[in-house]
Order: C-alpha cells, then structure tokens, then sequence
C-alpha cells in the first residue's frame, strides 16, 4: 500500500542574513501492507508530519520516490489523492457548518453522487457513534466527537488507505480508547489500511500491528510491538530511595548490569534477569542499612525500545494536550 524509497525533505531556514538547511526527513525507506494498522512514532520535531505530509501529496519531497495505493507519488499525484483519506492534526471540519452537509460536500469533491455520500455519511455516523448529531455544528460538539467527525470526513469517500495525524491526541482516556475501537473495526469490516502517527506508546502498543520509530528524520526502529520490546533484552529493574547514588552504585555491581539512570530518588538499570537480582540487590541495600521506598522489576515497554534507539525517553518531549482540535480547512 505504501513503498516508500530515500524519500527526503529539506527545508531552508533563514536567519537574518544567514541561511541554513533544515533536513527534517532524511532517505526514509516504509513499506505498509494491505490491511496493516502501521504507527508511526517519534519524538516532536523528529519528521512524522513531514513525511505524512509527502506521502499525501501535501508536501514535494526533496528526494526519493514512493508508490501509495498503488499510484507513484511524484507523477500521479492525483491518482494517490482519489485513493487515500487523511486527517490532519488540526481536523478539517469548519466550525459553523452542519456536521452532515459538511461531509457530504467533502465526498461530493471525490466525485461521490449527493444519495450515495449521504448514505455513507449515516452508516459512518451510526460507526463511529455520532447518531443523532447529523445536524450539530462541530463547534457545538465535545473533543472526542469532533475527532470521531474528522476521521469520517477522512473515510466518506471510502479510501483504501487512511492516513490519521495523531488521530487521538487531547482525547480523555474513555476517548481514546473508544477511537482505537473505532480504527480497529475500519480494518476489521472494511479492510482498510490505516497509517497514524502517534506520541502515545500505549497506543501505539494496543492498536499497531506493526511500529516505525523515526528520529532526527531517519527511521531507526521497526517492526512488531513485541519484537520491538524483545529486542531490548533484559528487564528493568526501578528502586525509589532518598539515598539514590549510593543504591546506583549497587545496582552496578549486579552480575550482567548496565550503567543505571539516576533520576530524583529512582533509579534505573536494565540486568538478564529482574527477579533473581532484585532479590540479591535489595539483601546487599538491606545488609548496608540503605532503606527503599520502592522496587520494581517489569519486562522492557515501547518506552524502553525508545529510549535505547535515540538515547531518549518519549516521555522526556511528551506533547502537549491539545484540547480542542482547531478548525482548518484542509483538503
Ligand atoms: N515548513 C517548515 N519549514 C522549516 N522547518 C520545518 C517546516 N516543517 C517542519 N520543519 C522542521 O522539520 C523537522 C520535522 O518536523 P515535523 O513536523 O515533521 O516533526 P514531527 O515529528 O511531526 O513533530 P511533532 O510530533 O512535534 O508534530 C522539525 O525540525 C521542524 O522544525
């Protein structure tokens, strides 16, 4: 559904007189398969918007090809666009419009006759839980339905592939969670393949079948959740302590250690194998008189694989809440 080779942006950034070059996507290489829920994760700045927006036709890469639902990017444009669906981070809906003229004037741009996008808009509405708001403003809505109206403006054409930006970020957790439902049952009933991006690890650990890290514009990680976190070997061993150096220095001394992390009180360190040792450590802290407040072994999580491919934990540059998606009128 999407191959993707060397595809590269570089933006130029000028600075009163000096001019420098931003390489926000730098020879990214994907592939996503018919059917895949695919997330696409990485830091702010790290080039998921970029390279969404390339794969849509949105943006000209500077370098690199790619295929997407079948059509080459940089020479049908247009074919790509007919055969995909993508809500933006900002959502497309204008505020003051009816919710379901609003989406039977967006399929009707796909070429979709009045009775057939009306008839999609209200099975899309009974989907994704928006019966009875047909005649709403979207200003009128809560952030979750607005969300769920965008994804179906997304969808009322009926793409193959879907492009989703964050699709669930400013959501309460009940929301989010009825959303990933929602994208679930799009490729449960419909087979669509669906691309998102996505600062949420847990989501991208309960709804993708398959993980894309990118940071610094390159990918770095890919591959199942689970064989994302196998690949960190090891579990995490986590001690609470007011007297964190000196637990740190301990720690290392574990047969199979790592350099633990000092965080505050916490600290972290990666060993083979998390029961045996925690028992060892926490008789040495006992036999030193170094009291703890906390302990914790747990196998690796998406954060773990975060941190060991770009050196950084997600959580470090965790996004802001975006409350209210803002209206924009988008494609
Ligand atoms: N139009 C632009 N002009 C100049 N630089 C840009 C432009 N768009 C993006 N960039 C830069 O390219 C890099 C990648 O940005 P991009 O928006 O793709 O990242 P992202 O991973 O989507 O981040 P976020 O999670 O914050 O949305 C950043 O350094 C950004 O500042």
């Amino acid at each position: 559904m999407i191959h993707a080779r060397g595809l590269s942006r570089t933006f130029a950034k000028k600075r009163g007189r000096q001019s420098s070059e931003v390489k926000a996507v730098a020879g990214v290489d994907l592939d996503v398969e018919a059917g895949e829920i695919v997330g696409f994760l990485g830091p702010n700045g790290a080039g998921k918007t970029t390279t969404m927006r390339m794969l849509t036709t949105l943006l000209a890469p500077t370098a690199g090809t790619a295929t997407v639902a079948g059509c080459d990017l940089l020479t049908d444009p247009v074919g790509v666009r007919r055969r995909i669906g993508y809500v933006s981070q900002a959502g497309s809906t204008a505020p003051e419009n009816r919710a379901g003229e609003e989406l039977v004037s967006h399929a009707r741009l796909y070429g979709v006759s009045t009775a057939d996008a009306t008839a999609r808009g209200k099975q899309l509405f009974a989907e994704l839980d928006l019966d009875g708001l047909w005649e709403r403003q979207p200003k009128a809505m809560s952030g979750g339905q607005r969300r769920r109206l965008d994804i179906a403006m997304g969808l009322v054409h009926v793409p193959g592939l879907v492009f989703l930006d964050e699709p669930t970020t400013g959501l309460d957790p009940q929301a989010r969670a009825n959303l990933w439902e929602h994208i679930e049952a799009l490729r449960r009933d419909r087979g669509t393949t669906v691309f998102l991006t996505t600062h949420y690890l847990d989501e991208a650990d309960a709804l993708c079948d398959r993980v894309l890290v990118i940071d610094k514009g390159s990918i770095v990680a890919s591959g199942t959740p689970d064989e994302l976190k196998s690949s960190v070997g090891g579990d995490l061993l986590t001690v609470t302590s007011t007297r964190a150096a000196e637990v740190a220095g301990r720690m290392a001394g574990l047969p199979g250690a790592e350099t633990a992390r000092v965080d505050g009180d916490r600290v972290t360190c990666r060993v083979p194998a998390g029961g045996a040792a925690l028992v060892a450590l926490l008789r040495d802290l006992d036999a030193a008189g170094i009291e703890v407040t906390g302990v914790e072994s747990r196998r690796p999580s998406l954060d773990d694989v975060f941190l060991t491919v770009t050196g950084r934990s997600l959580r470090d540059g965790e996004h802001p809440a975006v409350p209210e998606p803002a209206a924009e009128a988008t494609r």
